[in-house]
């Protein structure tokens, strides 16, 4: 069974008002998919419709039974009063995990991201990268089933991008089922298993490399490409 099966109808932040329609895909095991979509094409929106977070919602969004799910927000947002510790902490208490086993997974990502010598400083004061890479580790500190990212790309440097992949090439193979929208698409086409490509809050296409190029009638082409003909053959209309 799928990690997440979901059949969005119509949603938006307004009774009545759809901003996304007609949004519909599964995520399995193992499976990274990349939402792909120009700005405004409603990437968060359906983002925000999974995680309940929007007033109106008409459709389905089943997530199996006791998956976990972690969710990477394009501008992470800490507590003000505590340290990246104390927020990994306060993630552990929450979550109920094995001190141990939660302080060595903790020490070994800090240690990942270059962030052990920081981890007593309120990630607040970080800088965007930093702040950026600390939301990571306290994803990845709890295992998820299912990661939900927002536009992870923005402010990593080369190293924390490669770091990042590798990462998410890992939670992959431990089963964890991945959703990430991104702008980035020479990176995505390279990493993801298949893609959802919306447009005015409609799936314009979606599938594999292959499938997206066939329903662009854009054989060879590239992601950017199929991206750019969606985009910009809609608001030629
Ligand atoms: N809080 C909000 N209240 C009302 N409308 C909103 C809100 N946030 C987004 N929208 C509208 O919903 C539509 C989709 O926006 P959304 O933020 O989902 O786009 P996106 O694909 O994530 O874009 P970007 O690439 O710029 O982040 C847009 O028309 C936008 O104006």
């Amino acid at each position: 069974m799928n990690l997440l099966q979901v059949n969005i109808r119509a949603a938006g932040y307004e009774k009545d008002e759809a901003k996304i329609k007609d949004i519909d895909f599964a995520i399995g095991r193992g499976e990274l998919i990349g939402l792909i979509g120009p700005n405004g094409a409603g990437k968060s929106t359906t983002i925000k419709t999974l995680l309940g977070l929007l007033p109106y919602k008409d459709g389905e969004i089943l997530f199996k039974e006791n998956a976990t799910y972690s969710y990477i927000p394009e501008r992470p947002i800490f507590y003000d009063e505590l340290t990246l510790w104390e927020h990994l902490d306060f993630v552990a208490a929450v979550e109920g995990l094995d001190d141990r086993t939660y302080k060595e997974k903790a020490n070994k990502l800090l240690q990942q991201y270059k962030l052990a010598e920081h981890a007593h400083e309120f990630p607040g004061k970080y800088s965007k990268g930093m702040q950026q890479k600390a939301i990571l580790v306290l994803s990845m500190i709890t295992d998820p089933d299912i990661y939900i990212i927002d536009e992870p790309f923005i402010g990593l440097d080369p190293n924390a991008m490669k770091l990042f992949l590798e990462s998410i090439e890992e939670e992959r193979k431990r089963g964890a089922g991945i959703l990430m929208s991104t702008h980035v698409l020479d990176t995505a086409e390279k990493v993801c298993d298949r893609f959802l490509m919306i447009h005015e809050g409609q799936l314009q296409a979606e599938g594999t490399l292959a499938d997206i190029r066939e329903q662009c009638s854009l054989p060879n082409a590239s992601l950017f490409d199929c991206f750019h003909q969606i985009a910009e053959g809609k608001s030629n209309e």
